[in-house]
């Protein structure tokens, strides 16, 4: 029955880590599970990383407040060879024993052929038919949850993330930047906009431009899809909250985005180019509203100034080229 009683619970989550919490302490009730924890894997430089991102910890599962770059728990997941050989094969649960007699389950999230998050179980018994029975029934549950969660905060044309869900990333995000130290190496936001993209629709009609908008999201997911965050802002506006780096890396990141769209070749339309408008996110920083105004303020700066180009708002600010305006506005939306 407390099972029962978890599982509704656990349906009733709106958000991914409550969702998380959740499963954990539904699996806790099992009578043999000693330790539960969630996995986070994440790429970096080329290879897969792995670190606990919620556990068990004095009998409360606790959930870290780390940034994924800077956690120190982080390691490759080449140090777990059974469970990096297992995501390789794409397996939908991995187990071992290990030498001081503990059964571990892995049971990879797999979403869209990825799998960020792993679910780990740890028994002091061998898992029995009726464990395995159970513990798996629970995490169908929370697998079919999870994607239901995710499609409703994806964009439904482009798949990248939607406006909806801006809101609680920029904030996760604005609060992580308090917590840096740091002048140099800091998060970005950066706003992007097709150029003359009405023309698109206008000269080929709206089917072409909808693959143009896919094609530009792909270009995105591919440059910056692993280690930071896309979303579709609005027709045909895209926004990235980018993870802490100096400013000639974002500049140079951002810069090479720009030209991938300009050198690719979009089928029946040819060439397409974007703007970019950025600005950091330090300390300093205000607000998340003012933070998203600046990057705007500074892709207004890129439209009025020949488009196809990336310009950061310190930047212009600090050369004094930037006038208050006023009329920038995100589109008919109110965010905040
Ligand atoms: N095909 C398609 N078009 C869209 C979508 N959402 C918005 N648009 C179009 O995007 C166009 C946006 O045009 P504008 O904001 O006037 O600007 P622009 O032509 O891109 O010119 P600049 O931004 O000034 O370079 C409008 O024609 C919208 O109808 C969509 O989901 N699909």
């Amino acid at each position: 029955m407390d099972i029962l009683q978890n599982l509704v619970h656990m349906t009733g989550q709106r958000d991914h880590l409550r969702l998380e919490f959740s499963v954990l302490s539904t699996l806790l009730q099992l009578p043999h599970v000693t330790q539960v924890r969630a996995l986070e894997i994440h790429p970096f430089e080329g290879q897969p990383w792995v670190r606990p991102r919620t556990w068990l910890q004095d009998g409360q599962l606790v959930n870290t407040d780390i940034d994924f770059l800077h956690d120190p728990q982080r390691k490759p997941l080449s140090t777990l060879p059974t469970l990096n050989a297992g995501m390789l094969r794409k397996q939908e649960r991995i187990a071992i024993t290990t030498a001081d007699g503990l059964h571990i389950l892995w049971l990879p999230v797999w979403m869209r052929e990825q799998a960020r998050v792993c679910i780990e179980i740890t028994q002091s018994a061998e898992f029995s038919t009726h464990d395995l029975d159970i513990l798996l029934a629970i995490f169908q549950v929370y697998q079919n949850y999870q994607s239901l969660l995710d499609y409703s905060e994806r964009d439904a044309l482009t798949g990248l993330l939607n406006r909806k869900t801006f809101d609680e990333h920029l904030h996760r995000f604005s609060n992580s930047t308090k917590a840096e130290n740091m002048t140099e190496i800091q998060p970005w936001l950066a706003v992007i906009d097709i150029d003359h993209f009405k023309q698109v629709n206008d000269r080929y009609g709206h089917l072409f431009g909808d693959e143009v908008l896919i094609l530009v999201a792909n270009l995105l997911r591919s440059n910056f899809g692993s280690q930071h965050r896309v979303f579709r802002f609005g027709g045909e506006e895209f926004v990235i909250l980018l993870q802490p780096m100096s400013l000639s890396a974002v500049s140079e990141a951002l810069e090479h985005f720009r030209q991938a769209v300009q050198d690719y070749e979009f089928p029946q339309i040819g060439k397409i180019t974007v703007s970019l408008g950025f600005s950091g996110a330090h300390m300093r920083s205000p607000s998340p509203t003012e933070l998203l105004s600046q990057a705007d303020e500074a892709l207004y700066y890129a439209k009025e100034n020949g488009r196809n180009r990336v310009c950061h708002y310190e930047t212009l600010q600090a050369l004094g080229v930037l006038k208050k305006q006023e009329q920038i506005t995100h589109d008919d939306v109110e965010l905040f």
